[in-house]
C-alpha cells in the first residue's frame, strides 16, 4: 500500500515571538526573539475526497495556533527551575536572581518544559491532533508539526492521533 502524506508550509505559517531557554542545567539564555516559521504534515489514507485531509481546513486550523503565538513573550509553565507566575495583569518569570515582568495580554503561557522548537513543534502537534480528532470521517494516523526557529534549524514532533 502507499503511503499518503498531506504537508502545508505557507510563507503567512509565521510568528514573531521572544523566549529564553534554558541548556546544559543552568545556563539560561537572555531574552531574545525569532521568526519561527511552522510547517505540518499528516500521514494516513484517501478519504472518499481522495484526501488525507482537507488542506484548508489544515492550513486555518495552523493558522490559528501561529496567531496565539504572534508578536507574544513565550513561557514554559512546566519548567523545572524557570518560575512563571501569572497575575491578573502581569507575569513574572523567575530564574535564579534574574526576574523578568511582562503585560499579560502579550505573554503565551505554554504547558511545556522549555521553549526549544521541539517542544513547541509538541505543541502545535498536540493541538493540531485534537482538531483532526474531531474531525468528522477522518483516519488520519500521525500529526507532524515542524517549528523552525532559525534558518535551516527545525524541531520536529510527530505524534499518533
Ligand atoms: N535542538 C535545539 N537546539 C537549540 C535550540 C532549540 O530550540 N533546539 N535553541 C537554541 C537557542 O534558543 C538559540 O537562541 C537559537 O537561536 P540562534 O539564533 O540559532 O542561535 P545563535 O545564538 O547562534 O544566533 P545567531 O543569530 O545565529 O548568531 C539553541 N539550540
Amino acid at each position: 500500500m502507499p503511503e499518503f502524506r498531506v504537508r502545508v508550509t505557507k510563507d503567512h505559517l509565521v510568528f514573531s515571538a521572544a523566549h529564553f531557554i534554558t541548556f546544559n542545567g543552568n545556563i539560561c539564555e537572555r531574552l531574545h526573539g525569532h521568526n519561527w516559521r511552522v510547517a505540518v504534515e499528516l500521514t494516513g489514507p484517501l478519504d472518499e475526497n481522495s484526501y488525507v485531509f482537507d488542506f484548508i481546513a489544515l492550513r486555518d486550523a495552523t493558522q490559528k495556533l501561529v496567531h496565539e503565538l504572534d508578536h507574544k513573550v513565550l513561557l514554559p509553565l512546566q519548567h523545572p527551575t524557570i518560575k512563571v507566575e501569572v497575575g491578573t495583569k502581569e507575569v513574572e518569570a523567575k530564574f535564579e536572581d534574574r526576574r523578568w515582568v511582562f503585560p499579560l495580554e502579550d505573554c503565551a503561557l505554554l504547558p511545556i518544559a522549555n521553549t526549544t522548537a521541539e517542544l513547541l513543534a509538541d505543541w502545535f502537534a498536540k493541538h493540531l491532533c485534537e482538531v483532526v480528532r474531531a474531525w468528522p470521517g477522518q483516519q488520519v494516523k500521525f500529526v507532524q508539526a515542524e517549528v523552525e526557529e532559525n534558518f535551516g534549524q527545525w524541531g520536529i514532533c510527530k505524534v499518533e492521533v
